[in-house]
């Protein structure tokens, strides 16, 4: 097997108030690869473990039980300066009496790169995270972003084998994550680097990742591509996870004609219709009878968001859920309305 191999890792905490072995572990016999050249996002809520894995894996956090290999050869004993693995934290940990210049070049003094190609690697990687002309600055007069992108180049550097990242984007605010999150996965996927992205934000996981791994409470619910992943959710609790927000058992009255909507494409055992935020749509006039529509429901708030309406809709045997409207459709909280459905934000399980 070609890059990283987890194979039933475990790692638990001495909790001095339970004594030792008591509870369950924060990482419950996890198994995941990450072959070379690959970006997994490990994604899951907080305190779910991902960051044990991480740990576990840079060789900072015993195993109690299972086994990390890299191309095979089991890393046990080894020490975590001796793996080739990289690390990168949600606060870049930049060394704040060095230049951006001084920063990313570090693990190449360490690794005694002659003085001209290091500055012609430092420059490449500045390049590369869209800070060109930047080596000089003071990393004390960098935005947020800028100093992240300043920590990645310096991991990227010494070209590390496996890059970990955990939560690198988590401190920043929302509009500079989204650009971030595209930049980060461009460097990631021109220099070839292997990498684990730790985040507990879904659209980020499937931003960076080649695939996608969820997590919670220390073991591993599914692996998959993005698409994937959203399509055919393994469990309920994946898809509560990826943002689906409402479930329809498919032999209920409203499950039939969620079924209908559909089309015939129903595979053999899908027991329940899971619904995305938007999948239900406002049609526009009194249509209950038009072809697509689903059920009524009445408003109970609008909001203008990421340039549409979204309605907060109550809907017999569903509850509240966010249904959009239609261009030109327009409803009020208290107006009762007849709802569509959008084939595209339902997933079947
Ligand atoms: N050093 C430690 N000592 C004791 N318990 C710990 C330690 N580090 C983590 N834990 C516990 O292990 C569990 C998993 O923590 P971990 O940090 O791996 O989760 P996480 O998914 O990365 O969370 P977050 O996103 O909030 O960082 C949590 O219950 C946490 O309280």
């Amino acid at each position: 097997m070609d890059g990283l191999t987890i194979d039933a890792m475990s790692v638990r905490y001495d909790d001095a108030r339970k004594g030792r072995d008591q509870g369950p572990p924060a990482v419950d016999g996890l198994s995941l690869e990450v072959r070379r050249g690959e970006v997994v996002a490990l994604l899951g809520p907080s305190g779910c473990g991902k960051s044990s894995v991480l740990r576990a894996i840079a060789g900072l956090e015993p195993l109690a039980g299972g086994a990390v290999a890299w191309d095979g050869q089991d890393l046990a004993g080894v020490p975590v300066h001796r793996r080739g693995f990289g690390l990168m934290f949600q606060d870049g940990q930049l060394f704040p009496h060095r230049d951006v210049a001084g920063n990313v070049e570090f693990g190449l003094r360490m690794a005694r790169l002659p003085r001209a190609e290091r500055r012609a690697r430092v420059a490449g990687l500045l390049d590369l995270v869209g800070l060109a002309g930047y080596g000089a600055r003071s990393v004390a007069t960098l935005s947020g972003g800028e100093r992240q992108r300043v920590a990645l180049a310096r991991s990227l550097a010494p070209q590390p084998r496996l890059l970990l990242l955990d939560e690198p984007l988590s401190a920043l605010d929302r509009a500079l994550r989204e650009r971030l999150a595209d930049d980060l996965r461009a460097a990631l996927v021109a220099t070839g680097t292997t990498a684990l992205f730790v985040t507990h934000d879904h659209d980020e996981a499937a931003t960076v990742g080649d695939r996608v791994a969820v997590m919670s409470a220390g073991r591993l619910l599914q692996a998959a591509t993005p698409a994937d992943l959203w399509r055919r959710p393994a469990t309920r609790e994946v898809a509560e996870f990826l943002g689906y927000e409402a479930f329809v058992p498919l032999d209920s009255p409203l499950g039939a004609r969620v079924r209908a909507s559909l089309g015939g494409d129903i595979p053999a055992g899908a027991r329940l219709a899971a619904l995305a935020e938007g999948a239900l749509v406002v049609l526009p006039g009194d249509s209950l009878a038009e072809a697509g529509a689903l059920a009524r429901g009445v408003v109970l708030s609008s909001a203008f968001r990421r340039g549409r309406t979204e309605l907060g809709v109550r809907v017999e045997g569903i509850g509240r859920v966010t249904a959009a409207a239609r261009p030109g459709v327009s409803a009020a909280p208290g107006d009762d309305v007849a709802l569509g459905v959008d084939p595209q934000a339902v997933a079947l399980l």
